[in-house]
């Protein structure tokens, strides 16, 4: 049954591109194409990833070839050759996806686009068979044509009839009695049937020269082939093998490999394409006849392989009996098949402005022909692709210096003016790819963004994969807006790229991480400031922000003040509980507390500034935390007698009082009061750290 079905539909595509070129070209055109379903059906039957995949040549190939010739008018004996040069050229193509393993990249092509292609394949078999018995379409002769409206009126017939009754036995059982019927009606009518036969000759299948004449090929033949037109078949040839390959994974219920499928096809169009033949290709249809027939095993195919060659070799006997308008019927049937699934029944599979992209590319197939189409739909999938992109949120956070916080450890006087005043900071972190699309669009957001209480805009890339030069064009545009509005920007993990681009476009920049940068904030006004990450440049704001401050909420800090507003100490009690500490002063750089020691004290910072590292490798290390006055440090080594978690270094010349594990102690036995203070102290101070690692850990799960 697959032979039989796979002869028909060879027949009816030979018709298709030979039917006008007399008995010879017909013959050698019915030759090469079963000798391509053989070739097809051996190989990919033989070679594929899953056992049981049926192949035929590739309908829509062939329809493409077909318009093709009829849009270029190319002369008979270059069809050849133009088949050959297809047929190779999407050997190569094949090749070329399968060998990148590209195959799945099909997932990424809009289907809208494709199903019009499709549905527009439909509509080049449903003409091609008319053409078969009226090849001037646009006459009046084609209403006055009884033939046309026979074939017409069994393809749809034979449509409903598959429809209805499904299954294998449809097709050439219909095909069978159209070939009885029109040789009944031919000899009953002969003023109807004149060109419905070829003429009696008879061909055997040894003298046809189904090779191409190769000796005849001209440089000239072959630069005048219409190229572009042959890369389009071969690219919608490997889309129409992949949609049929994916659709095939869905009705089989498992995984194909799709790069080794595209490879198997290249090898098979490869040797049939030097045998003059056809582009071919894994079949959905013939596949699921495959199953339906029980079909197991590699022995269905060799049997298809074998009727497909008898025909070929007894074929000369039987092409005179052949009527033309039997195999129109099967071509206007593949059409109205195509157009069925890909115009009729999509509508309810797609919304309504991807059924209009369908519907648009038909109609542009049906009125400019296939590569208009191809044309649009390149243009038409550029545009979707811009869309949808464009939707996608560029924008990851979007938040100001009241809810965010850099990784810096302040006063509770600094840390309630910063709740204050920080929304005077905007943080904003993009995400993903930054292009044309997506640029005019946050450059909008972003300068809405630039309203009072902002004074600073700190714009994050550290988490973008790409921009382009639109990107930079918004980047500067902002920045104007910036200098009008008097709001200081601060770039981000600015990738390096963008960075040459702002340059070169004339934006000064200021690196913050250049040794005696100047980073104040009229100079920066002027300039965009750059800083490694988000977090230093929150640091440089906060601190900006809290040295415009009165005093009352910036000002400096004693011991006394730290311990009267974090443990809510009188005076008196103050000195009761700096008599169990003892000052130490570190030098800028120097590290006191080493990760991994043992520990034995805690240490508060009274004066100056310090950096809690974490160590990664040998030499080097993150910044978990700054510290500023008022805080305690390494209570975890002491309060769990264990070894110090991280490593503090002090930034600048800094006080602090230390406290040891014996004095804890003693604090404990002998004034449990100050000691029951000192603890709440700690766990409210380690309460806060943990709400803050959550932060982070959320941006990390993120
Ligand atoms: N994630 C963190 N956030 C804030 N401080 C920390 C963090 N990790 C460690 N530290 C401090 O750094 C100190 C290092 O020594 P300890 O482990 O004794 O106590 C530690 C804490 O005081």
């Amino acid at each position: 049954m697959l032979g039989l079905i796979s002869t028909v539909l060879s027949l009816s595509f030979a018709s298709l591109l030979f039917g006008s070129g007399g008995y010879g070209a017909f013959q050698s055109g019915i030759t090469v194409m079963l000798i391509t379903a053989v070739i097809a059906t051996l190989a990919i039957g033989w070679f594929s990833s899953h056992p049981n995949i049926a192949a035929i040549p590739l309908p829509s190939a062939v329809a493409m070839m077909a318009a093709l010739i009829a849009e270029q008018s190319i002369a008979q004996q270059d069809i050849r050759i133009m088949m050959v040069s297809a047929t190779l050229l999407t050997a190569a193509v094949m090749l070329g996806i399968g060998q990148a393993r590209l195959g799945r990249a099909i997932r990424y092509l809009p289907l809208p686009v494709l199903a019009g292609f499709l549905a527009g394949v439909g509509w080049l078999f449903l003409i091609g068979g008319i053409k078969l018995i009226q090849p001037q379409l646009l006459s009046v002769d084609l209403f006055l044509n009884p033939s046309v409206w026979l074939v017409l009126a069994f393809g749809v017939a034979l449509f409903f009839a598959q429809k209805k009754l499904g299954g294998s036995l449809v097709l050439p059982t219909g095909f069978l009695l159209l070939v009885f019927l029109f040789n009944l009606l031919g000899a009953g009518m002969p003023e109807w049937s004149q060109n419905w036969f070829f003429s009696g000759r008879n061909i055997s299948f040894w003298s046809v020269q189904w090779l191409p004449n190769y000796s005849a090929v001209q440089v000239d033949t072959l630069t005048d082939l219409p190229w572009g037109g042959i890369l389009t078949l071969a690219l919608i040839s490997v889309f129409s093998m992949l949609l049929q390959a994916t659709s095939l994974e869905l009705s089989l219920g498992e995984e194909l490999d799709l790069d080794r499928e595209l490879k198997v096809a290249s090898g098979a169009n490869l040797l049939s394409g030097l045998l003059g033949g056809a582009v071919a290709s894994l079949s959905l249809s013939q596949t699921s006849l495959n199953r339906e027939l029980g079909g197991e095993g590699k022995a269905p195919f060799v049997v298809a392989a074998v009727v497909i060659l008898l025909f070929c070799l007894a074929g000369s006997f039987i092409w005179q009996v052949l009527p033309l308008p039997a195999v129109g019927v099967i071509l206007v049937y593949q059409g109205l098949v195509f157009m069925d699934q890909w115009l009729i029944r999509s509508r309810s599979r797609f919304s309504m402005m991807d059924y209009q992209i369908i519907a648009l590319i038909f109609a542009v197939i049906i009125l400019n022909g296939f590569l208009t189409a191809v044309l649009l739909g390149t243009l038409i999938t550029i545009l979707m692709f811009v869309r949808q992109y464009s939707r996608l949120r560029v924008i990851h956070l979007n938040t100001d210096g009241s809810t965010l916080r850099s990784r810096v450890e302040r006063p509770l006087r600094h840390q309630k003016a910063l709740v204050k005043y920080g929304d005077r900071v905007r943080i904003v972190r993009l995400k993903g790819f930054l292009f044309f699309g997506t640029a005019y669009g946050l450059l909008e957001e972003l300068k809405s963004c630039l309203q009072p209480p902002c004074v600073f805009l700190i714009l994050d890339f550290s988490r973008v994969t790409g921009t382009d030069s639109s990107t930079a064009n918004a980047l500067l545009r902002l920045h104007q807006s910036c200098q009008q509005r008097k709001v200081i920007l601060l770039l981000t993990g600015t990738p390096f790229e963008l960075k040459r681009i702002l340059a070169a476009s004339g934006m000064n920049l200021i690196d913050s991480t250049d040794e005696g940068a100047q980073l104040a904030p009229k100079t920066l006004m002027q300039t965009a400031g750059l800083f490694p990450d988000w977090d230093r440049a929150l640091e440089w704001c906060e601190n900006e922000l809290l040295s415009r401050l009165p005093t009352t909420e910036s000002g400096e800090f004693t011991l006394e003040s730290v311990l009267k507003e974090r443990m809510d100490l009188m005076p008196y009690e103050v000195v009761h509980l700096v008599r169990y500490f003892e000052p130490v002063s570190v030098k800028a750089g120097e590290k006191f507390i080493q990760q991994g020691d043992k520990a034995d004290t805690l240490y508060l910072i009274t004066k100056g500034r310090v950096e809690i590292q974490l160590e990664i490798e040998e030499g080097t290390h993150r910044r978990l935390k700054t510290m500023m006055p008022g805080t305690i440090i390494g209570e975890v080594g002491v309060y769990t007698s264990s070894i110090r978690t991280a490593s503090a270094v002090a930034l600048v010349d800094t006080d602090l009082m230390k406290l040891s594990a014996k004095s804890l102690n003693d604090m404990e036995a002998h004034n449990q009061l100050m000691a029951v203070r000192l603890h709440r102290f700690v766990v409210m101070l380690l309460a806060e750290r943990l709400a803050d690692s959550n932060k982070v850990l959320g941006e990390l799960f993120d």
